[in-house]
């Protein structure tokens, strides 16, 4: 057997048979008329108008047999629906897709088969008329066109069928569609009217009336220009003619309506123009929009926007004159600033030219300020002075001499002092600073220091020290040194173990020097006779030159006294006669020597010695020159 495929169209076929609500639906005398004719007709056994379902075909008609419905797979008609034309079958128990069917084999034993399917109005094959016989029998042409024809008539009544169903659902539709404008006319948010051309209200919903407190009735009685505010007559009309053209699809104006009860209304009116058929126009659809609240709104913004405006023209006035304050402060600023600086300017110049070393150092020690000279005294760059602690920069040997004064002034006590620097000072050289750290008004904010370079001061104040305790001719020891000198002798003498001796020593013949060869020569005579003293002499014996050609000597710790000084008088001696020659002139060099003795443990008056050294020295002359004498 062969069980019959599925349609292409089974979908299709399934859901036209839902829709029609065909399938199990009472008998139609008007299919049953035409299928007792056709069992009249063709003298069949049967005659069946089936419907395919997906599983069964179901008998929309049917004479002779006496079931509704049988299962598809056995179906003849399933066969045909998916034949072009008619499906005849003539002995099934001779055709291989019908001769083991059930309905063949058994009850109700077909043999002849003759169907032609029933379509829809689209085409689509639903079931099928047929007649179903249990004998052999002749299938003229004629035979199948009048079953063609009584299969028009059933397929008919199905279309009649779709007819009316489609009828249904568009009258269904169209109701609902009715219903659903109804109630969106109703129930808008909006104002929703139809307006003739001669803008004549023609239908109007509830919230129109609302808005202008009018009745329906009232207002199908005039036109819309009739609540229009005198002022907005005319707000639309320059757009109407637009619309009529067909230029523009809608348009909305903001206009004033004007209410039953005398007042105004903002309102925004939308309108469309609706054509006929013809494409005539013939109405127009406006919206109207209650915008009063909106209007309020704008009007409230707009005067607050005026009032935001003057506040903010007074605030701008009150800003601009602030700024024209600031301004002015700040360019006094400025000024001051730029005095300010032009004074640290001044000051800089001041002490970076002042030879002092100037410093201001905080509590910490650290430096916050050096002038230049500071700076360069000990080798640095300015910038690198600054933040830099005091013993880092002055050393630790130094800084252990003036920790004490820094203390002292970080108390809030000025104090002054002289110190030695090393040669890692200015050109490498040192030198002795004169310092005076000043405290800051806030002992808090560390001190002041200025120091002054008094090396030269101090070179000089040790010349003129020297000057003033030696011969400027010969670099010996002068009279007032001498005597310094024999003073403190004198004064040691008395508790000293040892005797001294005081030389008092002439050069002979002195002037004749002076006025042969000039007093040039007559110097140099003396600084020779001085040199020549002193390198004969030891280091400890103080050698001078009291006036002129007068010169003394003491000798201290004598040991044998008398023997002592008759051999140091008596080398001198030779040592002057032994000078042949000064700056290659031919001299006699010798001196005339006065000895006095200051004896161990006893009394000495420096002059006393003096004066018997003086007067040894005249008792030599006196004795001939170039001698000694112990007074
Ligand atoms: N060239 C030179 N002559 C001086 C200086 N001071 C003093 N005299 C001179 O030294 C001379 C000292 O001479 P006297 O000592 O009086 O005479 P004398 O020629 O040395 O004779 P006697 O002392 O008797 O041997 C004087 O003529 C002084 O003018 C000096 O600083 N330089």
């Amino acid at each position: 057997m062969l069980v019959p495929q599925q349609a292409v169209d089974e979908q299709a076929r399934l859901a036209i048979l839902a829709s029609l609500g065909i399938l199990d639906s009472p008998r139609i005398e008007e299919i049953d008329r035409i299928t007792r004719m056709a069992a009249r007709q063709f003298q069949a056994k049967a005659v069946v108008v089936s419907l395919i379902d997906a599983e069964r075909q179901w008998f929309l008609s049917h004479t002779g047999i006496d079931i509704n419905q049988s299962p598809r797979d056995t179906s003849f008609c399933g066969h045909t629906i998916l034949e072009s034309g008619p499906l005849v079958v003539r002995d099934a128990r001779l055709d291989l897709r019908f001769h083991d069917n059930p309905l063949v084999t058994g009850a109700p034993h077909i043999v002849f088969y003759a169907g032609c399917a029933l379509h829809s109005q689209q085409g689509v094959a639903l079931g099928a008329l047929c007649l179903i016989d249990d004998r052999t029998r002749e299938w003229s042409e004629e035979d199948g066109q009048t079953l063609l024809d009584m299969t028009a008539l059933v397929q008919s009544y199905i279309f009649h069928l779709e007819n009316r169903q489609y009828t249904a659902r568009v009258e269904d539709n169209l109701a609902k569609s009715e219903a659903l404008f109804e109630q969106t006319f109703a129930h808008a948010a909006v104002g929703f009217s139809l307006v003739g051309l001669d803008w004549r209200w023609l239908r109007i919903n509830p919230q129109v009336c609302n808005m202008l407190g009018y009745g329906e009735y009232q207002l199908r009685s005039c036109l819309l220009h009739d609540v229009t505010h005198p002022e907005d007559l005319y707000a639309e009309n320059i757009l109407i003619p637009r619309l009529l053209s067909g230029e523009i699809n809608s348009f909305s104006v903001e206009k004033l309506l004007q209410r039953s009860n005398g007042s105004t209304l903002w309102v925004t009116l939308t309108a469309s123009l609706v054509r006929n058929a013809t494409g005539e126009a013939h109405h127009y659809i406006v919206v109207i929009s209650d915008i009063t609240e909106r209007k309020n709104i704008e009007q409230t913004l707009y005067s607050l926007q005026g009032d935001l405006e003057r506040r903010v023209a007074a605030r701008t006035n009150e800003l601009q004159v602030a700024m024209d304050q600031l301004h002015q402060e700040i360019a006094q600023r400025l000024n001051r600033e730029r005095e300010l600086t032009e004074s640290k300017n001044r000051l800089r110049a001041i002490t970076d030219n002042i030879p002092a070393l100037i410093c201001h150092v905080d509590a910490n020690e650290e430096y916050i300020f050096v002038n230049h000279f500071h700076a360069s005294w000990y080798g640095v760059a300015e910038d690198k002075v600054r933040g830099r602690q005091v013993k880092d920069l002055v050393g630790h040997e130094t800084y252990q001499q003036i920790e004490p004064y820094i203390r002292q002034v970080l108390q809030g006590v000025a104090v002054s002092y002289d110190i030695e620097l090393p040669g890692y000072s200015r050109n490498g050289k040192g030198g002795v600073l004169h310092t005076t750290l000043i405290p800051c008004d806030d002992s808090g904010h560390g001190y002041y220091g200025l120091s002054t370079d008094i090396s030269e001061i101090k070179e000089l104040q040790a010349q003129l020290e020297f000057e003033a305790n030696h011969d400027s001719l010969t670099g010996l020891p002068n009279r007032r040194a001498f005597q310094q000198s024999l003073i403190y002798a004198a004064r040691q003498q008395e508790k000293a173990d040892k005797d001294i001796a005081l030389l008092f020593l002439d050069i002979d013949n002195f002037k004749a020097y002076n006025d042969t060869y000039g007093h040039e020569f007559g110097d140099l005579i003396l600084k020779f006779f001085g040199h020549t003293l002193r390198d004969n002499l030891r280091s400890q014996d103080v050698v001078a030159r009291l006036a002129g050609d007068e010169f003394t000597v003491l000798l201290g710790h004598l040991v044998n006294t008398e023997s002592d000084v008759s051999r140091i008088c008596i080398s001198l001696m030779n040592a002057f006669r032994s000078v042949e020659h000064v700056s290659g002139v031919p001299v006699s060099l010798s001196a005339s020597i006065g000895v006095a003795v200051g004896r161990a443990r006893q009394p000495l008056l420096p002059d006393t010695l003096m004066a018997r050294a003086d007067a040894a020295m005249y008792r030599a002359k006196q004795s001939g020159k170039g001698r000694y004498y112990l007074g």
